[in-house]
């Protein structure tokens, strides 16, 4: 059974929404992410989403920019995240997902990404500019090797949803908003009502992520889904400049009060 799977399954069991986390690997540098990793674990993550840094990520604001650009800045490249991905499931059982832009898998080659994700322990991807029409090669191989394939809805997919969550696996990521990533202070779409829609077309669990910064906002969605997103904000932590231990006792407080209220 997927990781992701087991870790929605017990979950449900305790009544508990998923905190689900994103930071960028390599930022502010690959080993540090490995200790970023099993700190917020620690604290109470429940699924974490590595980035992998690109060039150009379309679907990212100026916070997640930032970070890509500071990891790519410290020449980190897939195989070293690979390496680091090895080197936590030594300590860890944490469900992994990449983020990951579907020009960096093509360059990579598909197949040996995939291989590789596999080998070194990866649960899913999130690709989120892979177009719906190219999504079958990609699936094929992501299925031989049990990589799961997570769909992403937005409030403006409407009846496409069927057709976007109909391969997917894991859960379904719900964009929360019309734009790219980073902390807001408000999410003004309706949730309910587009959490309704979605629940309609699949029974996968959801996690709703974009722009949530704080246990209040995370509070108030909870109970419209079976999981919580947090990126821009969790990033904007470790890049403020302290030294690695405050860092991470930072970014261990901040995961630990978003926990509490799922
Ligand atoms: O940063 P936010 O607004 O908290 O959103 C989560 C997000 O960071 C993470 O899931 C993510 C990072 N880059 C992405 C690109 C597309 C979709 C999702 C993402």
């Amino acid at each position: 059974m997927n990781r992701i799977d087991k870790k929605f399954e017990v979950l449900k069991g305790e009544g508990r929404k998923a905190l689900i986390t994103f930071i960028t690997a390599g930022d502010p540098d690959i080993e540090t992410t490995y200790d970023i990793v099993l700190a917020i674990e620690e604290v109470g993550a429940d699924i974490i989403e590595l980035g992998i840094p690109y060039s150009d990520p379309l679907a990212d604001g100026p916070t997640i920019q930032a970070s890509s650009q500071r990891a790519l800045n410290k020449g980190v490249k897939i195989p070293d995240i690979m390496r680091i991905v090895e080197k936590i499931r030594f300590k860890s059982d944490i469900p992994l997902v990449y983020l990951v832009y579907y020009n960096s898998i093509f360059k990579y080659g598909i197949q040996k990404f995939l291989k590789e994700s596999k080998d070194v322990g990866i649960d899913g991807l999130i690709i989120p500019d892979l177009p719906l029409e190219e999504r079958k090669d990609i699936l094929e191989e992501a299925d031989k090797y049990g990589i799961y394939l997570i769909p992403l809805v937005a409030p403006t997919s409407k009846e496409r949803i069927k057709l976007i969550t109909e391969n997917g696996k894991g859960f379904v990521y719900c964009v929360s908003i019309t734009g790219v990533t980073g902390a807001r202070e408000d999410i003004e779409t309706d949730i309910e009502e587009y959490m309704k829609t979605v629940s309609q077309y699949t029974n996968m669990p959801k996690a709703i992520g974009f722009g949530i910064s704080t246990p209040e906002m995370a509070k108030k969605l909870k109970d419209f889904s079976d999981g919580i997103i947090v990126g821009s904000a969790l990033v904007e932590r470790i890049a403020k400049g302290y030294n690695k231990s405050e860092m991470l006792q930072e970014v261990k407080s901040f995961v630990s009060i978003l926990k509490e209220v799922l």
